[in-house]
């Protein structure tokens, strides 16, 4: 099964009303290649949420940046799964990087949150990632693979799941989307790990989207700074790397 590229624009933090009045508006004037090349899903703060899918043209998804692990209730400062799909947005983003650094959400929490999200119907990207500590000690793969084995015990259908590779330290090659893709195999079933995508982070640029694109096993990805850029508009642009290759 072919996987549609997937650019993801992760806002984190950031913005005032007056800026994301903007974001959109500039994303709203470009032109980018058809829905059928690339699958664009831009990811604002909570409290932006209403405000951007107003405005928001209709071939851009949302996401969130985060959920609940279980149903709402008495969790102070909390948004829940049933809260985002009243609202209307389809996707979330789980397991950050930061949210596991920052916040210490572990590999279990992050899988609870990603089974929760998929049983209300939301659509997951569920991150993974090694620190620099980490890939320095050689345990790269170990350490995706048990954040990714967390999460694919609960996860029943994959179709609604992009994996997210984002290392926290910053660029890649695409060889863990390899070893990924191949761990999805071994550990889930072949036809999983064909029709997953398995998407990048970490720095992604204008500059470097295009060769990033081209690595066989990069099937998109999760833009942090230059999400807020106008250069945005070139990474989703990069899926045209994979249509072009596709073809030749
Ligand atoms: O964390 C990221 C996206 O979720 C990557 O951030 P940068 O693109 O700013 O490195």
């Amino acid at each position: 099964m072919a996987r549609k590229f997937f650019v993801g624009g992760n806002w984190k933090c950031n913005g005032t009303i007056d800026d994301v009045k903007k974001l959109v508006k500039t994303l709203n004037e470009v032109e980018v290649p058809s829905e059928d090349v690339v699958e664009v899903v831009v990811s604002p703060p909570f409290v932006f949420l209403p405000l951007v899918k107003a405005l928001l043209r209709s071939d851009f998804a949302i996401a969130a940046q985060n959920c609940w692990v279980r149903k709402g209730g008495a969790f102070t400062g909390e948004i829940s799964a049933e809260m985002l799909v009243n609202l209307g947005i389809p996707w979330v983003i789980l397991g950050h990087s930061e949210r596991r650094s920052l916040l210490g959400e572990s590999n279990d929490f992050v899988a609870d949150k990603v089974g929760y999200a998929l049983s209300q119907g939301l659509k997951v990207i569920a991150c993974v990632g090694e620190t620099l500590e980490q890939r320095e000690a050689g345990s790269t793969m170990d350490v995706v693979a048990a954040q990714t084995k967390a999460i694919a015990e609960k996860i029943t259908y994959w179709t609604n799941v992009v994996l997210a590779y984002e290392p926290v330290w910053a660029i890649g090659t695409g060889k863990v989307h390899i070893g990924l893709r191949k761990w999805l195999s071994a550990n889930v079933n072949a036809e999983v790990a064909s029709s997953t995508r398995i998407i990048y982070g970490g720095s992604v640029n204008a500059a470097n989207c295009r060769e990033l694109a081209a690595q066989p096993d990069i099937d998109g990805f999760l833009v942090g700074g230059a999400s807020l850029k106008p250069e945005f508009v070139e990474i989703i642009k990069s899926a045209t790397v994979k249509s072009s290759s596709k073809l030749s």
